[in-house]
């Protein structure tokens, strides 16, 4: 007699032939079979029932309040009813038992596959990153060992090959030590001497050369300060800060700049009609070749044909390249056109002066009335800028886990948001940081934002505002379930993992400087850490004064009427 026999004879209520029925099935189904002979006598049936069937039957028995039952349940075992009663009473119990136990096990393996995955992701985004060095390397020392290093008078090219070989830290920063590393950076290892652009326009003038720029340092406002790497000195064993970190960094063009992008914001007649006077301007006064996106192209062309000298590109592959043409990007528009400058060039970014023509403005200081003075002074140099952070995300699938190549990563300026989106769960997140646990996210989401995007949704969902010169990662939750769950701010250098976990109730979403919703299902992960591809904003006057006139106009911050000396006092 087979076991579901026993069991069927057993199972006299239709509710116990259903229990015992569906019992089978699973039995069926489950891969760690339960052990059970093809004919068994009472005896090896009660054998075959395994320690851990007993464990369980005791447990249950515990459970429910009476652990003498369970010892006593335990001897009656012997005899055949006992048996045939355990069997028929506990079997999706136990079955349960060994299900959950197996989908715990798969659980386990889908983690340590999606750990692969995650990690090389991570791989992959080193492996660019050394090659990207290595490349500047090569192009540096080909360069050099062509025309010498002209432009930087006191750099020998043995410093040349100490600075190259201290190539080995990660930061963004560090990646630029080149010729000029001693006294800032220079921009010769982006530039090349000829352009491969995939299609020339017949009638467009080739852009030539990039300018190169240097960058240096000031110490509070001394423009002629020296850029150092080691902000700690750890002589004769005494750690001391050598350098502060918060310098201004000024950027000098060491040959003049001739090629300027407009980004412009789209359906706004006031932007159309400076953009028309300005791309003018630059090209008959200042000789600059002038690039547009192609809207603003069929625009400009439409209105007037002796716009014929803009250029523009046909497709994402000439996007790719822009950067190697461009010296200069102007937005014209509000804080939104920076991100959609930004967010085309997914490797190294040209300085961006950004004319305000929004609402805030936080990351656009330059007033548009003013755009001949302002232009004049960046075109000449030398000038202020901010270096902003971005981040680098990656969409890790389960799905794809095991598969070589991941999603592209997708760059944000302010910050990467993973929400609730339409669903009226609360968003369960898992997060790590490096390969430390963080927290759990139940609430509506968590938003991943740069020091630039503190100011943005990150800041109406509670974060701090933070300098967007300070290196570092704000953590800020979306309307916690819990009333503990401060904003966190953390280094620079970490990586952020963001996990849906199997069991939660629904899918994240994930949008990325408010843009390009990308659903997250249970099993996929998002990871973030800083690109080493940050974007440089022009100044009106300093980054420090810039932001806090930004956050004083556009935030009204701490606004408040002064308390006259008319009243009480001490
Ligand atoms: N509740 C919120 O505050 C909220 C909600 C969704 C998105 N946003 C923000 O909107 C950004 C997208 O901007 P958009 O212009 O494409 O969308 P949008 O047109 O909806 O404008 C969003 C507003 O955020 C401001 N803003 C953008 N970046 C900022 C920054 N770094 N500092 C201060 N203010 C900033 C813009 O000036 C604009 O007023 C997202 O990156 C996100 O930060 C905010
Ligand atoms: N060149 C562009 N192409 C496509 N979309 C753009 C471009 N420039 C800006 N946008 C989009 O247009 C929207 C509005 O832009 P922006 O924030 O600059 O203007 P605004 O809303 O008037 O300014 P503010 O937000 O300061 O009031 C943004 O969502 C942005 O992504």
């Amino acid at each position: 007699m087979s076991l579901d026999e026993v069991a069927d004879k057993e199972a006299s209520s239709p509710e116990e032939i259903q229990l015992v029925q569906s019992d089978a099935k699973f039995r069926s189904f489950s891969p760690p079979p339960i052990p059970i002979p093809a004919a068994p006598s009472i005896g090896s049936l009660v054998d075959s029932v395994s320690d851990e069937r007993l464990d369980v039957m005791a447990s249950h028995q515990s459970e429910n309040g009476s652990i003498s039952t369970a010892s006593s349940t335990v001897s009656s075992l012997e005899s055949e009813k006992a048996a045939y009663e355990f069997l028929a009473q506990t079997p999706i119990k136990s079955t349960d038992a060994h299900l959950v136990e197996f989908s715990e096990a798969m659980r386990t393996v889908a983690k340590a596959l999606r750990r692969v995955a995650e990690g090389k992701a991570a791989a992959q985004a080193e492996v660019a990153e050394w090659k990207r060095k290595y490349e500047l390397e090569m192009a540096h020392k080909q360069q050099n060992k062509i025309k010498g290093c002209g432009s930087c008078i006191s750099c020998s090219s043995n410093d040349l090959d100490k600075l190259a070989s201290q190539l080995t830290l990660d930061t963004a920063a560090s990646d630029q030590l080149g010729c000029c590393g001693k006294h800032g950076i220079c921009s010769h290892e982006v530039l090349q001497d000829e352009v491969p652009g995939p299609i020339q326009r017949p009638n467009h003038k080739m852009v030539g050369r990039k300018a190169s720029f240097k960058l240096s340092w000031g110490c509070n406002g001394d423009k002629n300060g020296q850029h150092k790497h080691d902000f700690v000195s750890f002589e004769k064993g005494d750690i001391t800060t050598a350098e502060r970190s918060n310098k201004q960094i000024l950027l000098k063009w060491e040959s003049q700049p001739q090629t300027v992008l407009f980004i412009t914001k789209p359906n706004s007649k006031s932007v159309r009609v400076l953009c028309a006077e300005m791309v003018r301007w630059l090209k008959e006064h200042k000789n600059i070749n002038v690039f547009v996106e192609p809207r603003v192209s069929k625009e400009l062309l439409t209105e007037d044909s002796s716009y014929n000298f803009i250029q523009t590109w046909d497709n994402d592959e000439e996007i790719k390249l822009l950067h190697t043409k461009v010296d200069l990007i102007v937005t014209l528009g509000g804080d939104g056109t920076v991100l959609w400058a930004a967010s085309l060039f997914k490797g190294p970014v040209p300085p961006v002066v950004a004319f305000s023509l929004g609402s805030l403005g936080f990351m656009t200081p330059f007033p548009s009335e003013q755009y001949r003075d302002c232009l004049d002074n960046v075109l000449n140099g030398p000038f202020s800028i901010t270096l902003r952070n971005r981040l680098q995300c990656h969409v890790i699938r389960d799905a794809a886990k095991d598969e070589l190549v991941t999603e592209e990563p997708i760059l944000v300026l302010n910050e990467v948001t993973i929400d609730r989106g339409i669903s009226s769960y609360l968003t369960y997140l898992e997060c790590y940081c490096d390969s430390s646990f963080v927290t759990c996210v139940q609430g509506d989401g968590l938003i991943i934002s740069t020091t630039s995007g503190s100011t943005a949704y990150s800041l109406a969902a509670g974060g701090s505002m933070v300098h967007p010169q300070v290196p570092g990662i704000l953590f800020t939750p979306i309307c916690p379930h819990s009333l503990s769950f401060r904003p966190l701010i953390l280094p620079e250098y970490v990586t952020l993992r963001v996990q849906v976990p199997y069991n939660s109730r629904g899918s994240a979403w994930a949008s990325f400087d408010g843009k390009d919703r990308k659903q997250l299902s249970p099993g996929d992960a998002l990871i973030c850490s800083i690109s080493p591809w940050p974007v440089p904003t022009a100044c009106l006057v300093d980054s420090t004064t810039d932001f806090l006139r930004s956050i004083h106009e556009g935030l009204h911050w701490n606004l408040r009427k002064s308390q006259s000396f008319d009243g009480p006092r001490d």
